[in-house]
């Protein structure tokens, strides 16, 4: 199986490394094409990749084609590449944040190709991501397989209703940008308290890492993410008074409002 990549930048270079790093396939299976030709020849230099001269290079060798560009120029790429698509009949995969099914069927030219829809990660960089899929109706079982296999090489995959996936795009694309802003803010505070910078990160960092485990091994035994809230404010202490000052300023619905921001701008990208 070869697998092609147009557009080699953040999310092609965390989803190549990790699929040849797991052996899905060997670099020597991977086609990959950029405008930027710098960008295509160090990533395909570092796991033995080659590098394509056009997209349509690309499509006309792989058996999968991973769009990876941004969603402001995936309607052209497609449209470029529609001819030898309908063609070579590869399983196409679309990471671009908003485009629907629909719409990249539409652009294909109303083409009669199996196209997946994902939306990964970046923690896919270190084999950690969380991506989901969800195929169209040309898509048979066997090519969201082969989809999931990939991405199930660089973290774990859900298999998802196309009508959720703004929201989940919310929640786990974007996501580890939210996570990341905490993790410094609470080094900030650290920070005002005294603490040097990199060790206020690295201690805030390990302590968000134990608190996602806590919430994935403790729902098993149906505690919720509150009733470990709870388990770590004593009565009077220090918690509380942490969260109370938190709630004031905002924090739960702060959170709400951004998810909502990113459904609502996922669904303009897609026009
Ligand atoms: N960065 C992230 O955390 C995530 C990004 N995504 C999606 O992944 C896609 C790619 O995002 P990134 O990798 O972050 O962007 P990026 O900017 O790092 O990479 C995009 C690459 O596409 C290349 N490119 C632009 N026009 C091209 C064309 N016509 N033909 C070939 N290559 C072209 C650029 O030179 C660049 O190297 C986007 O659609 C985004 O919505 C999805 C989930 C997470
Ligand atoms: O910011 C974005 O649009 C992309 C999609 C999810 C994460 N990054």
């Amino acid at each position: 199986m070869t697998i092609g990549f147009v557009g080699a930048g953040t999310m092609a270079g965390a989803i190549v490394r990790g699929i040849t790093g797991a052996g899905v396939v060997p670099g020597g299976d991977v086609l990959l094409y950029d405008v930027a030709t710098d960008a295509a020849r160090r990533l395909a230099d570092d796991v033995g990749a080659t590098v394509a001269r056009s997209a349509e290079e690309v499509v006309r060798g792989s058996d999968v084609v991973v769009l990876a560009v941004k969603p402001q120029v995936l309607p052209a790429v497609l449209t470029d590449l529609a001819g030898a698509v309908t063609e070579r009949r590869p399983v196409l995969v679309s990471i671009a944040a908003g485009i629907t099914l629909a719409a990249l069927e539409e652009h294909l030219g109303g083409a009669d190709v199996p196209v997946v829809r994902v939306m990964p990660n970046v923690n896919a960089m270190i084999g950690a991501g969380m991506a989901a899929v969800s195929g169209n109706a040309a898509a048979s079982a066997a090519d969201v397989a082969r989809v999931v296999e990939m991405f199930d090489a660089v973290g774990g995959t859900v298999e998802i209703a196309e009508k959720d996936f703004a929201t989940y795009t919310a929640i786990a694309g974007s996501s580890p940008a939210f996570v990341f802003t905490f993790v410094d803010a609470l080094a900030r505070g650290a920070v005002r308290g005294g603490m040097p910078k990199a060790l206020a990160t690295r201690i805030a960092a390990q302590a968000v890492l134990g608190s996602a485990r806590m919430v994935l091994e403790r729902a098993e035994a149906g505690v919720s993410p509150a009733d470990l809230v709870d388990m770590v404010c004593s009565p009077g202490g220090t918690t509380i008074a942490g969260i109370v000052e938190m709630e004031e300023a905002g924090f739960s619905p702060a959170v709400v409002r951004g998810v909502q921001a990113v459904i609502d701008r996922d669904r303009e990208l897609g026009g």
